[in-house]
């Protein structure tokens, strides 16, 4: 488990973005760090580690970040999410420099910033860390091209490449032919992509986007939010995300800092936080989250139960089907690679014929997704077909499938696995007596007596 707990003490904020993945060397690394601004800010340090409260020492400073720790792993996007006050802000700020960093340790691939010359975190700024504003800070008479380009002007880039890639950027986030207006010429929505090719142009391996979405109207907000996760899905970059939106956070983050009162109380996946909240507070918060956009397929499937390889023949799928009450079942090769479907009556229709291969009757899978599809994109697939949603893995092998029971339950506070609850789907369309009869008068069929040839009727 990765989440913190405020009773547990020390948080254990480590790990990557994937639990199982091997660990590489953190992009970012925070160890104890604090932020107090007032006139005596190791003082207040000193005494915040001695026991006192932050309210208690209010008259002395604002403790904004207390102890904070956590490693973000590279490629990943991690989420600061808190109230308002809570810290965030103040602590993303330490983490290029632009707040000085009262105590503790804050390294960027390796490199100590605490501490660094106001030259060296200019040029850290420059060359490895671009940051996205909440009011996009573009340059109000340069034009839009220029405003992307200018990070890249200011690490030396010629004017012609800086132009180029400016004008790469500018039409990845779908402004080309606004190149020549001013930042004041565009909606609030165009700005902030201009802020976003900006710091994609600038090529640094880290991103510090604060608050990036919030001004911006709900629409607009979500167009933007798919488009960073189709970007970084391309890119690869470390994201570090502030957002006060809890949907945002669940939406975007690999995985999330959830911060009370200067201090870091969670960090875990988004299904970590919503299923596993560390204390009444952070459960609090994600009451009213949008699970159907959090929780994904692999959180709630189940293990797939009506199913069997290719080459075990028709009387077994039956049997099957018979035993678990239901009129479908998976077919898989014997390494589990999702072939398709078949149906109850297609598949008594083959024994009563005499069939044995029961490929012969295969039809195409209803429904498949992969194990991170978000749950919101199965409801469509869920009311299609009666089958269970199948979940397959990169080599399409059938992982799991997910009923329609339990994508409602996934949507409410129940836990969203229901293997205890019995999931009879799809309903059997012929009756367990007539397969029984079926398998035990073919059977005798191919034990040498006459071969019952059947009717449409007795189907
Ligand atoms: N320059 C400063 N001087 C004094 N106190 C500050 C300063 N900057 C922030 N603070 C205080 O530090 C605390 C944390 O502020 P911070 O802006 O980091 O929070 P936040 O979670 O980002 O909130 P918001 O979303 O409102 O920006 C607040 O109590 C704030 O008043």
């Amino acid at each position: 488990m990765t989440h913190t707990t405020e009773q547990s003490g020390q948080p254990d904020a480590r790990g990557a973005a994937t639990a199982g993945t091997p660990q590489t060397a953190p992009a970012i690394s925070v160890s104890g760090a604090y932020k107090v601004f007032g006139r005596r800010p190791k003082e207040v340090v000193k005494r915040l580690r001695n026991g006192i409260s932050r309210e208690q020492l209010r008259s002395q400073g604002t403790a904004a970040v207390i102890d904070a720790s956590f490693d973000v792993q590279p490629g990943e996007i991690f989420v600061v999410m808190g109230l308002s006050g809570s810290g965030k802000s103040t602590l993303i700020r330490m983490l290029n420099g632009l707040n000085d960093t009262t105590d503790g340790s804050i390294t960027v691939f390796g490199t100590e910033v605490v501490g660094l010359a106001t030259s060296e975190l200019r040029d850290l700024r420059r060359d490895r860390m671009s940051m996205v504003f909440q009011h996009f800070a573009l340059l109000p008479h340069r034009n839009v091209l220029d405003n992307v380009a200018y990070g890249l002007e200011l690490q030396g880039v010629g004017l012609e490449e800086r132009r180029k890639k400016a004008q790469h950027w500018l039409e990845r986030v779908g402004l080309a032919g606004w190149e020549d207006r001013l930042p004041g010429q565009l909606s609030g929505g165009m700005q902030q992509r201009v802020g976003i090719a900006r710091a994609f142009a600038a090529e640094t391996d880290i991103l510090l986007m604060d608050e990036a979405f919030s001004a911006l109207d709900p629409l607009i907000r979500r167009e933007m939010q798919e488009q960073l996760v189709e970007l970084q899905q391309e890119l690869q970059k470390t994201i570090v995300f502030i957002t006060h939106d809890l949907n945002e956070a669940m939406f975007l983050g690999d995985r999330i800092a959830v911060m009370r009162d200067g201090r870091i109380v969670q960090v875990g996946t988004p299904n970590d936080i919503l299923t596993d909240p560390a204390n009444d507070y952070v459960a609090q918060f994600v009451q009213d989250v949008d699970r159907a956009r959090v929780l994904t397929a692999g959180d709630v499937m189940e293990p797939p139960r009506a199913v069997v390889p290719g080459s075990a023949g028709p009387r077994t799928a039956l049997r099957t089907m018979r035993d678990l009450q239901t009129s479908a079942c998976f077919v898989t090769t014997g390494a589990r690679t999702l072939l398709g479907v078949v149906r109850d009556k297609d598949v008594l229709r083959q024994v009563r014929e005499g069939g044995t291969d029961l490929t012969d009757v295969l039809r195409p899978t209803p429904s498949v997704v992969r194990a991170d599809q978000v749950i919101s994109e199965l409801f469509e697939l869920a009311v299609e077909s009666p089958l269970p949603v199948a979940v397959i893995d990169e080599q399409d092998r059938l992982i799991g499938v997910v009923p329609r029971v339990t994508l409602l339950a996934a949507l409410t506070d129940l836990p969203p696995v229901t293997t205890e609850i019995p999931v009879i789907e799809p309903l059997p369309t012929v009756t367990s007596a007539m397969i029984t009869e079926t398998l035990a008068t073919t059977q005798t069929a191919a034990s040498g007596n006459a071969p019952l040839v059947p009717t449409e009727e007795t189907l």
